[in-house]
Order: structure tokens, then C-alpha cells, then sequence
């Protein structure tokens, strides 16, 4: 039986993708396209704005009554995420959340939603930035203690809202949790030297990059970088459409990306 899924901010740069690869994939069937009620696109056609020809969908800014959803995917903005979240607790949908930028109360009414319904959530939904999550965390284990100083460096493109991104956070967070420390993003003025227990955050923005995250460990004498690169949007995408395919049919509780790719 082929999953309904509905996507939030159906308009944007990654709804679009979303959008378009669904109706390339034979599982997949789109029942509703959300966006914001301000967005210019209200009522046209969701193919038609992704650029894959009409579709049948029309942009609109609630879920459908009535209409089967099975997943919800999320790739809007905070106050997105919080509009959709109840609706999703009232009937039980399951949600993945891709949106980044939420506060740290936006973020734990999140979490306390996976108590009601199916909750993913991640900063992000390729499977190799999943991977780099593990190799971080690995290299944060091997160098703890050894004198290595912990810097995240994040390019994207000019037009994003949120900086950090929510993938650099968590970078931040898997050394944090290993190595403890304390974040620091960017640095100006006189701030005297480097404090061991630094985790510097670095936001680059501009242009059309799509996401590169370099996590540096550094130290006196030798450096190790790990880099990933995104080429365009479909990687995050794709980890979006099967984590919908995952979620579907999901008892309530939180669920993760490794969860999704088997990692
Ligand atoms: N987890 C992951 O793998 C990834 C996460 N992201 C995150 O996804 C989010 C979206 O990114 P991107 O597509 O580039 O951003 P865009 O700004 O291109 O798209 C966001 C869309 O959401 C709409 N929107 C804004 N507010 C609401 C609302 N209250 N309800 C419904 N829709 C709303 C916007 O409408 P309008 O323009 O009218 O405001 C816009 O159409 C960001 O938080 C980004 O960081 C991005 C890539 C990968
Ligand atoms: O806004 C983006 O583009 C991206 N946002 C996510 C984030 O903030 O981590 C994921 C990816 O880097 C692209």
C-alpha cells in the first residue's frame, strides 16, 4: 500500500524536492502541500510550483480533513513546525521534522510531542551527514584528553534564516557530550587565547551552497578535518521521503535517522 504523505512548507527550496521526487517514487503519493498562508503560491497547484507539471495537489495552509495522511514532513520554518505539531498530536500523524532554527522551548514541546504521536527529528536527513555524526563522535572519543582544540565550520547558502545550522549544533553537542566544553560562535575583539574547553561555531553564508559542514580537531604540530559536502538538495530529500516511509504506521515515540538508515 503506497504511503500519503503530506509536506510543510511545500513552497520552499527543499519542499519543491520533496515534492518532485515523490511523485517519481512508486510507494510514495502526496495527499496535501502545505506553506504559509502568506505565501504567494496559496491555491496553485504544488507540482506546478515544484516545476514537474501539475500534480493535483493545491497549496494550502492546514491539513486536509478526512484525507488520509500517513507522514507528515516538516521543512518550513520554526513557527511552521509549531503550527502543524498539535495537529499532528490531535490526529495521530506521524511527523518527521527536518526544520532547523527551533528554540530551545520549541524544541522540547517537540520532544514532548513524541509521548502522543511519532516524532522524528533531525537537523539532518542525508545518510552520510548521519554517518559523519558517528565518525565525529569516534574521533571526539579517540582525541579526548590528547590536546586537541574542537572547531565547526558551516557554509550555506545566502539565503538561509537559522545559523547556526542545526546539523553544526549538533556536531557541537556529540563532541559536548563527549569531551564536555562549551560553545563558542565566532570570535571578535580582544578575546585572549583559545580556552581548552572550546567548541568554536563558525557560520559562513552565501551564494547557492546547499551545505558544507568541516568539523576541525587541532592541535600543536598536526590537523584532522572531516568534511561533507552537499552537491544539492535531493541527498536530504531522499533521507526525508524514506524516513516518511519509516514513520508510517509508527506507535508514538522518538525516532532517529539511524533508525531510518540502518545505521
Ligand atoms: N534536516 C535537513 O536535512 C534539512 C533541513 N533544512 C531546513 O529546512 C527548513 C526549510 O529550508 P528551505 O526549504 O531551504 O527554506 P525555504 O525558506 O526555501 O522554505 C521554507 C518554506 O516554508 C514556508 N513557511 C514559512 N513559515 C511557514 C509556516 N508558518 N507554515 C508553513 N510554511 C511556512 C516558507 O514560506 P514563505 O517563503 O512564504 O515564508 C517557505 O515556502 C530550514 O529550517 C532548513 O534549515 C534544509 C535542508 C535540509
Ligand atoms: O538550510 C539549509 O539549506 C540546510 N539546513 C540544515 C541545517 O541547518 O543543518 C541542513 C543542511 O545543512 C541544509
Amino acid at each position: 500500500m503506497k504511503v500519503h504523505i503530506a509536506v510543510n512548507g511545500a513552497c520552499g527550496r527543499m519542499g519543491q524536492r520533496l515534492v518532485a521526487l515523490a511523485k517519481e517514487d512508486p510507494d510514495l503519493v502526496l495527499v496535501a502541500a502545505i506553506d504559509a498562508a502568506t505565501n504567494p503560491a496559496q491555491g496553485k497547484d504544488s507540482g506546478e510550483v515544484a516545476g514537474i507539471g501539475p500534480n493535483g495537489v493545491p497549496i494550502r495552509y492546514d491539513l486536509p480533513l478526512g484525507t488520509r495522511i500517513d507522514t507528515l514532513i516538516d521543512f518550513s520554518a520554526p513557527s511552521g513546525t509549531m503550527a502543524v505539531l498539535p495537529v499532528c498530536v490531535d490526529r495521530q500523524i506521524p511527523i518527521v521534522v527536518a526544520t532547523t532554527g527551533h528554540t530551545d522551548a520549541q524544541k522540547a514541546e517537540i520532544e514532548a510531542a513524541a509521548h502522543m504521536t511519532a516524532v522524528l527529528y533531525a537537523p539532518n536527513m542525508s545518510l552520510v551527514v548521519n554517518l559523519l555524526f558517528k565518525l565525529v563522535r569516534l574521533t571526539a572519543e579517540a582525541l579526548k584528553g590528547k590536546g586537541f582544540d574542537a572547531e565547526i565550520i558551516e557554509r550555506h547558502h545566502r539565503f538561509k534564516k537559522d545559523s547556526p545550522s542545526g546539523t553544526a549544533v549538533r556536531f557541537g553537542e556529540i563532541i559536548r557530550e563527549v569531551q564536555g566544553g562549551q560553545f563558542v560562535h565566532g570570535r571578535e575583539g580582544i578575546v585572549g587565547e583559545r580556552k581548552a574547553e572550546e567548541i568554536g561555531i563558525h557560520a559562513v553564508r552565501g551564494g547557492d551552497n546547499v551545505g558544507e559542514h568541516t568539523i576541525v580537531f587541532t592541535t600543536i604540530g598536526e590537523t584532522l578535518e572531516l568534511v561533507h559536502k552537499g552537491h544539492n538538495r535531493d541527498s536530504y530529500a531522499r533521507g526525508a521521503l524514506l524516513a516518511a516511509k519509516h514513520m508510517a504506521n509508527r506507535p508514538a515515540g522518538r525516532y532517529t535517522m539511524n533508525d531510518v538508515l540502518g545505521l
